[in-house]
């Protein structure tokens, strides 16, 4: 796939002096949902706001579409949607002018029927003539983004959407960008719910400290680094792991009631079949069996730690 974004070598040292971005490099692209992960002061922000020409980079290159964001900045910008972190809405103004309004700072003449097409996708068709104090949080949210969708972007950032928004809005706000997507539009999301990325993200991005610790596939990142085990509870405790027991991958936990399993979830075999037979031929007998996959989020805290 081509990439829409192309981010090299990208430093930023804000005027306090705090080197913010250390040589980021990164290619987006076109089509995907890329969600860029990283703890508190990580460099999400500094880095979206500088591929929107928000921020003036110290050092380095960002392009989009093979425009320089700095030197192209009108082209760059009517390219890309921002739904900001912040809740910044004009209290006093309708659903339908903020949005018709914001598509105009962006240069583009009025298109009603896009306008209307976004507010019915977002669900705030019914809300057009309200004011924006009228609308509870989530509404709001979603104008933003009907905002930052006004103008046709081909790459949208969405910089934490889902903060302080409920379950179900959540789950109905990654419909909205599966759809999004689904329709071309390129997609970068920030975000602390890690389980917002694993479910809705093509790839990820691993940020800490103004550096890129690792671009990856999500599945295939989840199946390279990801361990599963297998937790047999036994009907009568053991002491220690028996002999015939110790070509497995095994420990011994709950004061001898548990045998946890690891095994590789990329490998061929699990060896499950073969564990579970030498069990019944040494004589174990079990009480009940499970499994626990490694989530995107203990992988996520695993790659931090050890980026430290
Ligand atoms: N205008 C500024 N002047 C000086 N330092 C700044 C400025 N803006 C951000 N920083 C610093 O740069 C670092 C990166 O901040 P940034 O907002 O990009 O992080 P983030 O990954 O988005 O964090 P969060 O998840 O908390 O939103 C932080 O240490 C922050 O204090």
């Amino acid at each position: 796939m081509a990439s829409i974004v192309y981010v090299s070598n990208l430093s930023k040292t804000y005027a306090s002096g705090f080197e913010a971005l250390k040589g980021v490099s990164l290619e987006i692209e076109e089509g995907e949902i890329l969600a860029l992960l990283g703890p508190n002061g990580a460099g999400k922000t500094t880095l979206i706001s500088i591929i929107c020409g928000i921020v003036n980079p110290s050092g380095g290159e960002v392009t989009v579409n093979g425009h320089d964001v700095v030197r192209d900045f009108r082209q760059t910008r009517s390219m890309i949607g921002l739904v900001p972190q912040e809740l910044t809405t004009d209290a006093f103004e309708t659903v339908w002018n903020t949005v018709s309004f914001s598509r105009g700072l962006h240069g583009k003449k009025p298109d009603p029927a896009h306008i209307e097409k976004v507010l019915k996708d977002l669900s705030l068709w019914s809300k057009k003539d309200n004011m924006l104090r009228e609308l509870s949080g989530g509404m709001k949210r979603r104008v933003l983004i009907a905002k930052a969708l006004s103008h046709e972007p081909r790459v949208l950032f969405l910089d934490e959407p889902t903060a302080g928004v409920d379950v179900s809005l959540r789950k109905s706000m990654w419909e909205v960008v599966q759809r999004l997507r689904a329709s071309g539009v390129t997609i970068i999301l920030t975000t602390h719910y890690i389980e917002e990325a694993e479910e809705i993200a093509d790839r990820i991005a691993v940020i800490n400290g103004g550096e890129i610790l690792l671009v990856e596939d999500k599945e295939a990142l989840m199946t390279k680094l990801g361990r599963k085990q297998l937790r047999v509870d036994l009907a009568q405790p053991l002491e220690r792991i028996p002999d015939s027991l110790s070509s497995y991958n095994l420990t011994l936990e709950d004061n001898g009631q548990s045998l946890i399993y690891d095994y590789d979830t990329s490998a061929e075999r699990t060896g499950i079949t073969a564990l579970l037979a030498t069990l019944a031929e040494t004589g174990i007998r079990l009480r009940d069996l499970s499994t626990q996959q490694s989530s995107l989020e203990d992988i996520f805290v695993e790659i931090v730690e050890a980026g430290r």
